[in-house]
């Protein structure tokens, strides 16, 4: 699936072929991009546009795929006529940019105007299309600033939904983008228009002050993670009745830029073994406090790619065996902690992992204390992903 897109350069990211490709992105479509103009602007304001010459861009065009849609962004109006004569039969979406958000006027109103009919569809907001005159071809955005809704329309077509409140950069953009990228996922174009809405929706609730499209692709992150955890969960139970401990294991997951246990996956309930078996008690979270995920989180503010911790049953030959194979392994000896760390629930295991990091100036590939005080003996097990993790309990298990 592709479209072709003919937008400028807008630095900033918010808007222009940055932000037409972060959209077609989240739909699955790639992009092909030819830049049409120049820009120099960042967030709140444009302080120059410079177009491209059409002979250089055709060039470009020419020895690309022949697309079935395109969207045309910031560009010389006639470079939409030339796209029609190159493409008879594609699908133009045209996103017309008289001024910015910021009041740069980017475009002239008469030749607009002129080649309006070239496109399919010429999305353009209530002011913009006032100024170019109705055309049966335009989608046209705007709000009831009086009220909290967004309403969109095109010929009968009128669809209101409630406005995420703020201003941002590049709407116009994006919608036009998602409206493209719906059609060339064969949607009919009030459904596209209607999809695009409801995806522009989605992405706002994510946004401050620009179109932050790449926040909601950070969300399939949060689908792997969880996804990750519950296709291994039958490996760990598999082994369930060598390695889970008295007081339950868990097998915690961080996203990449995890900074909170709550951005860690793991299983609320723990892994528990019952008549020998063992059991999860849920599927995959982000829920719930856990000591496992603290640990992740700790190892990760050294260690950024260290993104799995699992606990494991003490047993002298598990750690005899790592030492063997050449995991790199700490022991712990809670003898040594400061008694105003004991004292401070949670806090002995960040200061575990944070005095093998000093030690090993690596990082290690379990730690393991015997157990103290009405505290169990246990190993931990740190690595990338639970699949490296699980090969290194393994490894533990076997003579
Ligand atoms: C390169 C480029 N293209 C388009 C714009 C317009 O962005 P903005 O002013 O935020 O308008 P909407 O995209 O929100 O309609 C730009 N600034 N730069
Ligand atoms: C209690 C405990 N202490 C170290 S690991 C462990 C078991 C797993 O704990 P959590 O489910 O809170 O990660």
């Amino acid at each position: 699936m592709m479209v072709l897109v003919l937008s400028g350069f807008d630095p900033s990211g918010g808007a222009g072929m940055l932000q037409d490709v972060k959209i077609l992105s989240a739909l699955g479509i790639r992009a092909h991009g030819v830049i049409s103009a120049l820009t120099v602007q960042n967030e709140e304001k444009v302080f120059s546009v410079s177009f491209r010459d059409w002979e250089e861009m055709k060039r470009e065009i020419e020895v690309l795929t022949p697309p079935r849609v395109i969207k045309v962004g910031l560009a010389r109006p006639e470079v939409v006529k030339n796209l029609r004569e190159m493409f008879p039969d594609s699908t133009i979406v045209w996103n017309v940019v008289l001024e910015s958000s910021s009041g740069f006027r980017f475009q002239d109103l008469g030749e607009v105007r002129e080649f309006t009919s070239y496109a399919d569809y010429v999305v353009l907001n209530n002011e913009e299309a006032k100024r170019v005159g109705e055309h049966e071809n335009f989608i046209v955005t705007g709000g009831h600033e009086k009220d909290d809704r967004i309403r969109v329309r095109y010929r009968e077509l009128v669809i209101e939904i409630s406005r995420v409140p703020g201003e941002f950069h590049g709407t116009g953009c994006a919608f036009s983008s998602a409206i493209a990228g719906f059609l060339a996922l064969n949607y009919p174009v009030e459904e596209a228009i209607r999809a695009a809405m409801e995806l522009l929706r989605k992405i706002l609730e994510r946004s401050s002050s620009v179109v932050e499209t790449e926040k909601l692709l950070r969300d399939w992150h949060k689908y792997d993670v969880l996804n990750t955890l519950d296709e291994i969960l039958p490996e760990f139970l598999e082994i369930g009745p060598l390695t889970v401990p008295e007081v339950g294991q868990n097998v915690s997951y961080a996203l990449p830029w995890a900074q909170s246990e709550y951005e860690v996956g793991k299983f609320p309930g723990r892994i528990r073994l019952k008549e020998g078996k063992a059991v999860a008690v849920s599927c995959a979270s982000f829920r719930d406090r856990s000591h496992t995920a603290r640990m992740t989180i700790t190892m990760m503010r050294f260690y950024p790619y260290m993104r799995c911790t699992v606990n494991v049953r003490y047993r002298k030959e598990y750690v005899e065996r790592a030492r063997k194979k050449g995991l790199k392994v700490y022991h712990y000896d809670r003898s040594k902690e400061p008694e105003e760390i004991r004292e401070k629930e949670g806090q002995s295991m960040v200061w575990m992992i944070e005095r093998a990091i000093s030690e090993l100036k690596s990082p290690p590939d379990l730690i393991y204390n015997e157990g103290w005080w009405g505290k169990e003996a246990m190993i931990r097990v740190f690595g990338r992903n639970p699949k490296e993790v699980l090969e290194k309990i393994k490894l533990m298990l076997k003579e």
